[in-house]
């Protein structure tokens, strides 16, 4: 294996997720934990690592019937004890079998993580009742932490999590795993620059299997055309293979994504577009929102009555709303090999679109939080009529408020001024008054960034992502 592999495959981030792993582990305790999270998010690769130094039995469930999953389970619980014959045990089901695993590993803190969970209750739902019964019975008073993993977020949130489930108030835990945090990226691509990360980010997200596909040792641009925009690649039919996994109505999801990807974000705009039943959207809307593929906001001020009314919706996951404006749109061409001279014709509107993702990734509190000390309760977007603001950070209990406009570009210090001068009309339009209000711009690259500094404004560029916190 080559170093340059060797030094891509190593296990990265997931700190947050480790820790939560490892108290439940030194909890002394039973455990039943439910992980959940989107197809390639690298649920399986976190359980491995977690359980890589433990006593462990890691079984992953298939499509193939629930009885030869289950023997497959007890053969692997047989060689995990060394007992080549407790495969020959006759259980009648997987609660008895459960029972006499934890019986005979009494004392001993052994994880037990059955993954692709969903498959063995879409073949057989009572497994959820039996395994219910099985933690009553004996799990609940053994040493065992007992894992359950699924991809179908949709399954996994109703069947596994939701409160009419059986396991319902028997789980001890829960984590939804996912994105890896921006700044993992550079870990992905050591020699990529600050703004070549933004937009990797910006077409894959922080989905590792997906940033995996990216050779760092080949530029953004040659990336883009070779792993998305050329037929037979993995990530030009990811997105497709993607929904039509997790949903059962794939295609009615596609046209709303379609239409948002194309610019309606309201409700109406979206109904409008895609000629499906109001109650349909709603209900399709939600999911995805669940899914964590589509988010609704509001105006960060909205009252809760208005937040009923004014919300605008956008694909949050990076690399659906890339295809969903790069692939879809440009198939015909794609088919016939001519991703390059696409991406070639699209290069001013990927500056637009990476306009939508700068912002997004400057809203996440995690990337937020590493360029300014100011401390805030609510983050978010402000608009009304024509009027729009970009992040603004309330901090309500001292009254403080930030406002920020985020800019894909290079810009003069004349530029800048001007932006933030328009900015300060717009902040009085926002109806905060006797709060105390601050000034930033967020931009690619800013000249003249020290002296806006000594008229207090809050100024970052990219180069502050290398060096957080340190104007
Ligand atoms: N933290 C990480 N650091 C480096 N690589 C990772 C990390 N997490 C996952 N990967 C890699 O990303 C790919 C997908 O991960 P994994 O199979 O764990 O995802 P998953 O959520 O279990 O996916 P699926 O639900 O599709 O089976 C794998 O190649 C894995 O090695």
């Amino acid at each position: 294996m080559s170093i340059i592999l060797m030094s891509i495959q190593k296990f990265v981030d997931r700190e947050r997720e480790l820790a939560f792993l490892e108290e439940r582990y030194a909890s002394g305790n039973a455990e039943l934990l439910i992980i959940y999270g989107r197809r390639r998010i690298g649920k399986t690769e976190l359980l491995l690592h977690f359980a890589r130094n433990k006593e462990h039995v890691y079984f992953l469930a298939s499509e193939k019937p629930y009885r030869d999953n289950l023997r497959e389970l007890q053969r692997m619980m047989g060689d995990f004890l060394g007992d080549r014959l407790f495969s020959r045990v006759e259980f009648s089901d997987i609660d008895e079998l459960l029972i006499e695993f934890s019986k005979r590993v009494q004392g001993r803190r052994v994880v037990l993580i059955i993954d692709e969970f969903p498959y063995l209750i879409e073949h057989y739902k009572p497994v959820l009742s039996l395994i219910q019964r099985a933690w009553d019975m004996e799990l609940s008073k053994s040493d065992l932490m007992l894992i359950l993993c699924g991809s179908s977020v949709s399954s996994m949130e109703t069947e596994v999590l939701g409160y009419k489930s059986p396991l319902y108030g028997r789980r001890t835990g829960q984590w939804k795993v996912g994105e890896l945090p921006f700044w993992s990226l550079r870990e992905f691509f050591p020699s990529y620059s600050t703004e070549e990360l933004v937009k990797v980010y910006g077409v894959l997200g922080g989905i590792p299997a997906y940033l995996l596909q990216f050779n760092p040792e080949k530029n953004f641009d040659e990336n883009v055309v070779e792993k998305v925009l050329s037929k037979g690649a993995f990530l030009y039919e990811e997105a497709e293979i993607l929904l039509k996994e997790e949903m059962r109505e794939p295609a009615n999801y596609f046209i709303i994504l379609q239409a948002i990807a194309s610019g309606r974000s309201r409700f109406g705009e979206i109904v409008n577009a895609t000629g499906l039943d109001k109650s349909l959207v709603s209900k399709y809307l939600n999911v995805l929102e669940k899914l964590g593929m589509v988010e609704r906001e509001v105006p960060v001020t909205a009252s809760r009555k208005e937040a009923l009314k004014r919300g605008r919706y956008s694909i949050t996951d990076n690399y659906l709303a890339f295809w969903f404006r790069y692939v879809l749109p440009n198939k015909s061409y794609l088919e016939a090999g001519l991703g390059k001279e696409i991406w070639e014709r699209s290069k001013e509107d990927f500056k637009e679109y990476m306009g939508g993702v700068f912002e997004r990734l400057l809203r996440k509190p995690e990337v937020f939080t590493k360029l300014t000390d100011f401390r805030f309760s609510r983050v978010g977007r402000w608009w009304y009529k024509n009027e729009e603001i970009d992040l603004v950070a309330l901090n309500e209990r001292e009254k403080k408020v930030l406002f920020i406009e985020v800019k894909w570009k290079d810009l003069s210090k004349r530029e800048a001024r001007g932006i933030l001068k328009d900015l300060e009309r717009k902040a009085k339009l926002v109806e905060l008054d006797n709060w105390e209000k601050y000034y930033g711009l967020v931009t690619k690259s800013l000249e003249g960034k020290e002296k806006l500094r000594e008229e207090s404004y809050l100024v970052w560029d990219l180069k502050d992502f290398e060096d957080p916190k340190r104007s």
